[in-house]
Formats: structure tokens, C-alpha cells, sequence
């Protein structure tokens, strides 16, 4: 059992001395920010899973998290928040009845898909994900939420990777980041 005795300043502190920086990963030019360490340290973890959580305004019925880094921080936001959690995957991985949407990533093209069945209409629904680069993972999951008749309520991340501009493609939602680099 770990309190949670890390906040505010310490936590941005802990999490910047955490995060692993791996060049030309998975591709040349790419600076890879790797969470793992963070996921490592229990105190960290659920630091950042309690902050995470704390930064939402009013009720959420569902918390969306993204394949596959996504899901490690989503899942246990959803619980804090007495909230249930929904996976957004890489193509071909849920039975279905799925919808999907194509997107690029700073480094390739993928597609996510997700159940409908699992989103009622007017569900109150914040996404968690590990790290906002370009935003696009993030667009095309908003997308295929509010295809669904969901209402976004925000948009939280372990890290933003500002230069990338993922924010721009969030225009106008709320979006709450642990860390910014800049
Ligand atoms: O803002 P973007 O440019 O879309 O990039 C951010 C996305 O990239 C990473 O996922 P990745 O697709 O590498 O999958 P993984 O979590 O399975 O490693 C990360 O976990 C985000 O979901
Ligand atoms: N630079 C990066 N580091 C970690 N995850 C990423 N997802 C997209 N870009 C990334």
C-alpha cells in the first residue's frame, strides 16, 4: 500500500527525473519520452493517477484510454473517478461492431477503433493518454467519441510534447497535461 504524499511542485520534480528521453526512437530524428519509470515507481504512479484525476470538472461517466500506453494510465484514472473505462485499439483488435478512424502520429499512420456499444449517448467522457505529441491519436479518438454522442469533457496527459502543436488540434476542449516540454 503507497500514499500519495507526492504533489504539486515535488511531483513535476519526480516525473521529470523519471521520464527517460531515447533518441531516434522508434525512428531516426524521434525523441522518445519513456513513461516506463514512471510506471515503476509506486509512489510516482499513483501520484500522477490521483493528479490526473483531480484535474476534471464535474462528473465523468467513462474514462477513454488509448492502445496501449494509454490504457496504463486510463484504467486506474477510471477507478479513482468511480468512473468505467473504455479502450480505444490499434485496428483489428476488438470484435466489434467497431467504428474507426485513420489518423497520423509523429511517427507513422495508424487507425483506432473503438465499441460504440460501450458509449451511451450524452456520456460525460474524459480521455487519458500518455503523451500528447501531434495530437492526432487524440483528434481521431475525440472524433469517433462524439461520433458516438458523447460529450468530451477534457483531455489529460502525462506529457506534452509542446513543439509538436497537438494542442492547436484540441482547439477549444480542455486539456490538462502533467508536464510540458517545451
Ligand atoms: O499525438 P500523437 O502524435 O498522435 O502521438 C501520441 C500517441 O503516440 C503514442 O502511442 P503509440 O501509437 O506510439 O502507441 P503505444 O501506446 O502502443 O506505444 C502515445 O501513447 C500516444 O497515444
Ligand atoms: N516523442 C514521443 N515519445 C513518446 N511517445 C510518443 N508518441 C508520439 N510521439 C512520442
Amino acid at each position: 500500500m503507497t500514499s500519495v504524499d507526492l504533489t504539486g511542485p515535488a511531483l513535476l520534480a519526480r516525473i521529470t527525473e523519471l521520464i527517460r528521453d531515447v533518441p531516434d526512437f522508434p525512428t531516426p530524428g524521434v525523441g522518445f519520452k519513456d513513461i516506463t519509470p514512471v510506471l515503476a515507481d509506486a509512489a510516482a504512479f499513483s501520484a500522477v493517477v490521483a493528479e490526473m484525476a483531480a484535474r476534471v470538472d464535474g462528473p465523468v461517466d467513462l474514462v477513454v484510454g488509448m492502445e496501449a500506453r494509454g490504457f496504463m494510465f486510463a484504467a486506474p484514472v477510471a477507478v479513482a473517478l468511480g468512473a468505467g473505462f473504455v479502450p480505444v485499439r490499434k485496428a483489428g483488435k476488438l470484435p466489434g461492431p467497431t467504428v474507426s478512424r485513420e489518423y497520423s502520429l509523429e511517427y507513422g499512420t495508424a487507425t483506432v477503433e473503438l465499441h460504440p456499444a460501450d458509449i451511451p449517448a450524452g456520456s460525460r467522457v474524459l480521455v487519458v493518454d500518455d503523451v500528447l505529441a501531434t495530437g492526432g491519436t487524440a483528434a481521431a479518438t475525440v472524433e469517433l467519441l462524439e461520433g458516438c454522442g458523447a460529450e468530451v469533457v477534457g483531455l489529460t496527459f502525462l506529457v506534452d510534447l509542446e513543439f509538436l502543436g497537438g494542442r492547436a488540434r484540441l482547439h477549444g476542449r480542455r486539456v490538462e497535461a502533467l508536464l510540458g516540454v517545451s
